[in-house]
Order: C-alpha cells, then sequence, then structure tokens
C-alpha cells in the first residue's frame, strides 16, 4: 500500500513537532511519575562511614575467638565516643558506625555477655568484616545514579533522597485535551438509543494517560458537525499543548477531522501510517498545540495510543526513552506471513508463550480487557512455527 509512513518514521515526525517543555524544580514528594532534566549526582557517598548491619558487638577480628570487654555502645545516628583497642568490644546496633579499630561485627546471638565481659557462644563472624557495610558501598560522592530522561519511580526517588537532593528538575508536563467525536455515542452508563454505542474510548485514554497528567482528564465528545469540530479544536488548541481526537480520522462522509482542524488553522503534518489497526492516525499542529488525532475503532485507537499518544506526552515532559520497549518472546501457536502494514496482535504472555487472540478485528473492545501484550508482526513477514521467537511490547 502507498503513501503510509513506516511507524519509526511517524513517531520522529511527531517528536519533532514541538520539543519537550520547560523544566521545574519540584519536591520529591511529586515527582512520582516525572522525568528528570538533569542528571542525579550523589553528593555524599553512601554510607558515608561504615556502619553495622546487625545488633551486636563491634570487635577487631584479629581478637577472634575471644574473650572481650565491653567498652561503650553506640546507636544508630550517633557517633561512637571512642576507639576500639585490642580484645575490646564496643556494644552496636543495626545502622550505627563502626568505631575505629573496630573492623567486624558479632551478633548478639552468637555471643554472651555478663557485665562488661563478652565470650563467644556461637560460630562468630567467619570473616573479616563481617556484617559490616563499608563507606560508599551504595554510591560514592559524584557519582551519576539516575541520568536526565529518567522516569522516577518510587525506586529512583529513593535514591534521589539518599543522595542528598530535597528536590530535583524535571519536564513540565504537558497539558492533554480528549475530544471523542461521533453521533453515535453515549456516555458510559447512558442507555444507548438504536444505532448508538457507549463511547469507550474516552474513558480508555484517560485512564492510559493517568500516570502522565496531572490531573484525572474528562474527554469532550462533540457531534460529526465539522464547524463545532473546528470551533471546539481552536478553543482546546488555545488551552492545551495536545489535543487529543479520537474517530473520525478516516474517509467517511462523517470523518470530519482533519478537515476541521484545517479550518481551526492547523496544519496536518502526517496522516495514515503502514500499521494495522491504526492506519489513519493523523498528526498535526495548531500554534504551539499538538494535534493526534486517533481512529475511533477501539483497538485503533488502544494501539495508536501506546505507540504514538503516550510516547507523545512522554517525550514532551522530558523522558530520554519515550518509545514502549520491544521485548522477546517464544509463539505458543504458529503466525501466518505478515501483511502490508506492520500488525500489532493483542496477544498473551503467559508461562512465557505468546499467543495471539483469534478476534483481530479493530471494533472489538473484549480483547484489550485481557491483552497483555502487543504481538508485533513486520510487513511481509515470513510464516513462523511455534516457539519461533517474536517481538511484542507490554500493555499490562
Ligand atoms: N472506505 C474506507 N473505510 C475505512 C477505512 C479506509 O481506509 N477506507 N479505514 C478503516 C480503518 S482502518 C479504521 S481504523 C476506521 C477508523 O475510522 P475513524 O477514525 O474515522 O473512526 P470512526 O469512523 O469515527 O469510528 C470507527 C468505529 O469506532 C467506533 N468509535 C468511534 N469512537 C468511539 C468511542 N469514543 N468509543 C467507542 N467506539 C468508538 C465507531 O462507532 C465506529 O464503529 O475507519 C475504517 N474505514
Ligand atoms: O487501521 Mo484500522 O485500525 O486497521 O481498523
Amino acid at each position: 500500500m502507498t503513501g503510509l509512513l513506516p511507524v519509526e518514521q511517524a513517531q520522529a515526525r511527531l517528536f519533532a513537532l514541538r520539543e519537550p517543555l520547560p523544566r521545574q524544580n519540584i519536591s520529591l514528594s511529586e515527582s512520582l511519575g516525572r522525568y528528570l532534566s538533569d542528571d542525579v549526582l550523589a553528593q555524599r557517598d553512601q554510607p558515608a562511614a561504615p556502619l553495622s548491619a546487625m545488633d551486636g558487638y563491634a570487635i577487631r577480628f584479629d581478637d577472634l575467638p575471644g574473650p572481650w570487654a565491653v567498652i561503650g555502645e553506640v546507636a544508630a545516628g550517633a557517633a561512637p565516643d571512642r576507639a576500639v583497642s585490642a580484645r575490646e568490644a564496643m556494644r552496636i546496633f543495626t545502622g550505627a558506625m563502626v568505631p575505629a579499630g573496630a573492623d567486624t561485627v558479632v551478633v548478639q546471638e552468637d555471643v554472651a555477655v555478663d557485665g562488661t565481659h563478652l565470650r563467644l557462644t556461637g560460630d562468630g563472624p567467619g570473616t573479616r568484616g563481617r556484617h559490616i557495610r563499608e563507606r560508599a558501598a551504595d554510591f560514592a560522592s559524584g557519582e551519576c545514579l539516575l541520568p536526565a530522561g529518567t522516569r522516577l519511580t518510587p525506586g529512583a526517588i529513593a535514591a534521589a533522597a539518599m543522595s542528598g537532593a530535597g528536590g530535583l528538575a524535571v519536564g513540565t508536563r504537558p497539558s492533554v485535551a480528549i475530544m471523542t467525536t461521533g453521533d453515535e455515542l453515549v456516555q458510559p452508563g447512558r442507555p444507548p438509543a438504536p444505532g448508538q454505542i457507549p463511547d469507550s474510548n474516552g474513558v480508555m485514554l484517560a485512564a492510559m494517560l493517568a500516570g502522565e497528567v496531572p490531573e484525572p482528564i474528562l474527554p469532550h465528545h462533540v457531534r460529526d458537525d465539522r464547524l463545532l469540530l473546528s470551533k471546539v479544536l481552536k478553543d482546546l488548541a488555545r488551552r492545551h499543548d495536545v489535543i487529543v481526537t479520537v474517530g473520525g480520522a478516516s474517509v467517511g462522509d462523517h470523518d470530519h477531522v482533519r478537515g476541521a482542524f484545517e479550518d481551526a488553522g492547523g496544519h496536518i503534518d502526517f496522516w495514515r501510517i503502514a500499521m494495522r489497526p491504526g492506519k489513519p492516525l493523523i498528526a498535526g499542529t495548531m500554534g504551539d498545540a499538538i494535534l493526534l488525532g486517533l481512529p475511533g475503532n477501539p483497538s485503533s485507537a488502544f494501539v495508536t495510543a501506546t505507540l504514538f499518544l503516550l510516547p507523545l506526552i512522554r517525550h514532551l515532559a522530558g523522558a530520554r526513552d519515550p518509545l514502549p520497549t520491544v521485548q522477546r518472546a517464544p509463539l505458543a501457536e504458529p503466525l501466518p506471513e505478515g501483511g502490508t502494514r506492520r500488525d500489532y496482535l493483542r496477544a498473551r504472555l503467559e508461562n512465557g508463550y505468546l499467543t495471539p487472540f483469534l478476534g483481530q478485528e479493530s471494533g472489538l473492545t473484549l480483547p484489550l480487557a485481557s491483552a497483555n501484550s502487543l504481538l508485533i508482526r513486520e510487513i511481509g513477514a515470513p510464516a513462523q512455527d511455534a516457539g519461533a521467537m517474536a517481538d511484542y511490547l507490554v500493555i499490562a
């Protein structure tokens, strides 16, 4: 089929429509899901001094098997008030600084103490340095812990906090509007008249974006009226960085999104992608706003949102790797030859094997509820046997 843009080219053109948004400073508690503007460099060694990993006694390994005189105590958060000399031990707790002179911790389960007299009753530490967290074992000052563009997960936020940061510079999140189109749509929960269906794409897209935008998005619905669509698009373009439309992207007499967008002064950058589902995808700009026009079929909307909408939002928010990661797994069953567009088959990865669903029509909604993968079939790919390796994207 001619005139269809390959997926990677379309993604590159989409990202080229606008630079990532400016940076902003935020606190760590607000940073979940944001993308770092700068590398996070450690401002300190972690730990900054050798620490005990257990509750017990700090000793010199060479003094084993004891006995020892207990000369004092050190708890987490305090500095030891003296060093440990030959045949001396200091009571120590998990996370406490190891006193100078000591090089090993013997756990309290392995000793008996009587006043200040300490003796070994168990196996003891075995090796020098046992139960001690060495200085900088986690990371050293100056080390790059998280490169710019990293998504802040709970673990990454913990590393940033431990590095000494109290806040972070991250990319601003784009403001996104979702607009559903189609006279056949009724709000979920309302009874559809003959010929009508519930609007499932609006809530689906809002849910897909939930981790990337500050507030839940309430979709706008607009009838198949070119003039009205044009007015709404113009208004949304003034107020948002990204307008996502769904439906009306194809060639039917009631498919008005491209026309209405141009009427409103928008410029279409590309239309139609060599993918199935999702062929009629539209991308364009109006001022600084980007239009992403998704096809209306539920599976087409889902797949194009996975491959274009979420990556665009991540790109604008400063992500280093905005695209979904391609994984590989063996097929549970044989696959026929690939077609003339790249296929993204709704599939399930179970026990390490990929099974595409029987129903791949893009109008189906139910497969989206049970799919956890999109199995990728390249244009014209040869037929494959069960067990052959295939590319897929994780979607759940
Ligand atoms: N003659 C041609 N017809 C079609 C072509 C083509 O190349 N030539 N392309 C087909 C392909 S591929 C797709 S995909 C669809 C996309 O069409 P639109 O983006 O214009 O979408 P609509 O026609 O508005 O709707 C398609 C389908 O999806 C349902 N829909 C729409 N919005 C929602 C929603 N918010 N929630 C749930 N379902 C929705 C709508 O009722 C239709 O059934 O065009 C093919 N046609
Ligand atoms: O592109 Mo459509 O999504 O093939 O049905």
